[in-house]
């Protein structure tokens, strides 16, 4: 089913698909009363470069990822369980209208999945 040999990252086409996925990622999370409010003031442009790097990297593309540790950079902000899984639901979402099979879908969401300790507050010591 998968090939261990080649990574996440090019199997659904590299820097540019994921920069693609990114785009469409915060156009619904931005469409999303339920999320909206949390980047109010945040530099978009820059976040989802930011986030281009840190996919790509997680994925195990060559990009290196240069923004802070997940727990330091979502503290503070009121972020619950519910809307970590709302961002994985739009990231499905993204990735499913750009193309990527279930499998992979599935295979991503597992990398993600585990993030919610770092970037919900309260879900780990
Ligand atoms: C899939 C899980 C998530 C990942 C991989 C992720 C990743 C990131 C990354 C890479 C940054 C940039 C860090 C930096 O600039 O140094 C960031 C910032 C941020 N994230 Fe997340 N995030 C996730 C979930 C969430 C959720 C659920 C929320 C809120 C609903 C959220 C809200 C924010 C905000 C408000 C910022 C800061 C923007 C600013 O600097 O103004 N993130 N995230």
């Amino acid at each position: 089913m998968t090939n261990d040999s080649v990574s996440i990252y090019e199997r659904i086409g590299g820097h540019d698909a994921i920069a693609a996925v990114v785009d469409d990622l915060y156009v619904r999370i931005m469409d999303d009363p339920q999320l909206a409010g949390f980047f109010t003031g945040t530099n978009l442009t820059k976040l989802k470069g930011r986030q281009v790097e840190f996919f790509s990297a997680a994925l195990g593309g060559p990009d290196a990822y240069d923004g802070g540790a997940m727990d330091e950079v979502h503290r503070g902000r009121g972020i619950e369980q519910h809307h970590f899984d709302l961002v994985a639901d739009h990231l499905v979402a993204s990735l499913k209208g750009a193309g990527v099979d279930a499998d992979t879908v599935d295979e991503i969401i597992g990398v993600v999945a585990p993030l919610s300790g770092a970037i919900v507050p309260g879900t780990h010591t």
